[in-house]
């Protein structure tokens, strides 16, 4: 392949709207509403998906947390590779462990990302929970803290009073009109610009 022709294949970065939030704070809902109503096509990659892909097996404790660990570190990867070859991403995630922000700042261009906080109220968590009957009681309180601990968004919605296809329209609105620097960029910005040192 020619020098001139690698440079042509070249691609811009996809955008990726990061959704942060609880498990049942509404992140795959709000996802669904937004591949229906934004004009460039978009994928939805949700990080469950990644976890069923997996093999079913059980396996010892120690061995569950490297496969883990490494699961979500792939996702991020993918995530990045996507983007890379300029797909834009809808990414459903929770932030519930430090290191996998400061992973993503690592790995993602951050005037491409929409860094998007997804809240809900505690009872109104619960309640989903309850109803859903498929997550465990009391995940999304156990993960309230640590989730929205860096304190910045470039969207936020809150899932107890807006309906998904609400919260949708407002990161749509933001699309129109970005604000730049972006939080990825502001975050990166805080910490010094320093790179992490491998997880
Ligand atoms: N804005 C909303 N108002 C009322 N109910 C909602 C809203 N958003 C989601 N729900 C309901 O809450 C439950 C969880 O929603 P959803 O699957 O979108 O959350 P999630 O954040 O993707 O959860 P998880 O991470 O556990 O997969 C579903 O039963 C959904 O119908």
């Amino acid at each position: 392949m020619s020098r001139s022709s690698r440079a042509q294949d070249r691609t811009p970065g996809g955008l990726i709207i990061f959704l942060n939030g609880t498990s049942s704070s509404g992140k795959s809902s709000i996802a669904r509403e937004l591949l229906r109503i934004l004009d460039e096509p978009y994928f939805h990659i949700p990080v469950d998906a990644f976890h069923a892909m997996r093999t079913r097996q059980e396996m010892p404790p120690d061995q569950l947390t490297d496969v883990l660990h490494r699961t979500w570190r792939g996702y991020h990867r993918a995530i990045a590779g996507m983007a890379a070859a300029g797909n834009n991403v809808v990414m459903d995630h929770v932030l519930s462990a430090e290191w996998r922000l400061r992973d993503c700042l690592d790995l993602f261009a951050p005037q491409d990302v929409v860094f998007v906080g997804v809240h809900c109220d505690r009872d109104e968590l619960e309640r989903r929970e309850r109803e859903r009957g498929d997550r465990p009681a009391g995940l999304a309180a156990r993960q309230l803290e640590q989730v929205h601990a860096h304190g910045l968004y470039d969207v936020e919605c809150d899932t107890s009073r807006s309906d998904p296809l609400r919260c949708a329209a407002r990161v749509r609105e933001f699309l129109a009109d970005r604000l730049i620097p972006t939080a990825f960029q502001r975050l990166i910005d805080q910490r010094g610009g320093v790179r992490s040192p491998a997880e």
